[in-house]
C-alpha cells in the first residue's frame, strides 16, 4: 500500500495534512500523537469511510479512493476495521454478530436475510476460539467485558478475510490486562496470519511493545516515521508537543511487570526500515 499526499481538511481544520508512507511487506504500525493529531481520520481514509479532501491510496495499482459501490464495499472488506467501542450489535449473540463479518461475501438477498452457511459458521467459531472466547458464543454481546467484547470484534474482522486490519484505539477503553490481551491478538494477526496490522495508540509503551514501526503525527502532520527502537524520549517529546518535563509514563497503561503472552514476544524492527524525521 502506498499512501501519497493524504489530506483531510474540515472546514478550515486540517485534520490531516499531506502524509505520505508505503507499507512494502507486512508489517505491525503503531500511530500514535496526541488527541486530535489526526490518527483517526487517516485511518478512516484508507478504510474509505471518511472521503479524502486530496491525495491517493495506491493498492495493486489502483487508486482505491476513488472506488464506487461493490468495489468500495470490497476494500471495505479487504481493510478490517476495529473500533474503540467495538461496535457490535448489543442484542446479538456473540456467534451472529462474528458472522456479520461474512455478509459482505454473499449476494445482497442473502445479506439482507442474515443468511449464513455451515461455513460461515465454522469460521466464526474459529475465530472465537482462537480468541479464546469460544465458550461465549452464545451469549449476548452486551453482557461482555469490554476486553471480551473487543475480542468478539477482531473475531468479527477475522471472518472477512481481510488484507489488512485497522485499529482505531483498540485498547482504549479496556482496563491493563484486558488491553494486553487485546494487543497480543492483533499482534497474533500479523505474526500467524502474515497480515499488516496498523494501530492508533495513545500510549508510547504499546506501540513500543507491540509495533515493528511507529508513526508519530501532531496537529496533523507526519513528525516521525521508524522503528520503536529510533523512538527517543526527545523524539517523543516533539510528537507530543511536550514541554523538557514531559513524563513519559503519562501516556503508559501498562501493568507492572507486564510482558506480552508467548505468542506475541516483543517484536523485532524489521531490518530495512530506516527511521526517518519528517517536516520539523
Ligand atoms: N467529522 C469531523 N468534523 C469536523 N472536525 C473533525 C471531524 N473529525 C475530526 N475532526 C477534527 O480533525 C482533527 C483530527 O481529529 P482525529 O479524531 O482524527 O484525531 P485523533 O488523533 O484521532 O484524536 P483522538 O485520539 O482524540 O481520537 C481534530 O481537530 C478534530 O476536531
Amino acid at each position: 500500500m502506498r499512501v501519497e499526499a493524504l489530506r483531510k481538511e474540515f472546514g478550515s481544520t486540517v485534520a490531516v495534512q499531506d502524509i505520505s508512507f508505503t507499507v512494502d511487506s507486512p508489517q505491525m504500525i503503531g500511530i500514535i500523537g496526541r488527541s486530535g493529531a489526526g490518527k483517526s481520520t487517516l485511518l478512516r481514509m484508507i478504510n474509505h469511510l471518511t472521503p479524502a479532501t486530496s491525495g491517493r491510496v495506491m493498492v495493486d495499482g489502483r487508486d482505491i479512493l476513488t472506488l464506487k459501490g461493490r468495489a468500495r464495499r470490497d476494500w471495505q472488506r479487504d481493510c478490517a476495521m476495529i473500533f474503540q467501542q467495538f461496535n457490535l450489535v448489543p442484542r446479538l449473540d456473540v456467534l451472529t454478530n462474528v458472522m456479520l463479518g461474512r455478509l459482505n461475501r454473499h449476494s445482497t438477498a442473502a445479506s439482507l436475510l442474515k443468511m449464513f452457511g455451515a461455513d460461515d459458521i465454522a469460521r466464526a467459531l474459529h475465530a472465537l476460539e482462537r480468541l479464546g472466547i469460544v465458550d461465549q458464543a452464545l451469549k449476548r454481546a452486551e453482557d461482555l467485558s469490554g476486553g471480551q467484547q473487543q475480542r468478539v470484534a477482531i473475531a468479527r474482522a477475522l471472518t472477512q478475510e481481510p488484507r489488512m486490519v485497522l485499529a482505531d484505539e483498540p485498547i482504549a477503553s479496556l482496563d491493563p490486562m484486558s488491553a494486553q490481551v487485546v494487543m497480543d491478538a492483533l499482534r497474533q494477526i500479523h505474526e500467524r496470519d502474515g497480515l499488516t496490522v496498523i494501530c492508533n495508540l495513545h500510549t508510547l509503551d504499546t506501540a513500543r511493545t507491540y509495533c515493528d514501526r511507529v508513526i508519530g503525527m501532531r496537529a496533523g502532520e507526519m513528525v516521525f516515521d521508524g522503528p520503536a527502537e529510533a523512538l527517543t524520549p526527545e523524539m517523543a517529546r516533539e510528537i507530543y508537543g511536550a514541554e523538557q518535563a514531559f513524563d513519559e509514563s503519562l501516556t503508559s497503561t501498562s501493568l507492572p511487570g507486564a510482558v506480552p503472552a508467548p505468542e506475541a514476544t516483543a517484536p523485532q524492527p524489521a531490518p530495512a526500515l530506516q527511521a526517518v524525521r519528517v517536516g520539523t
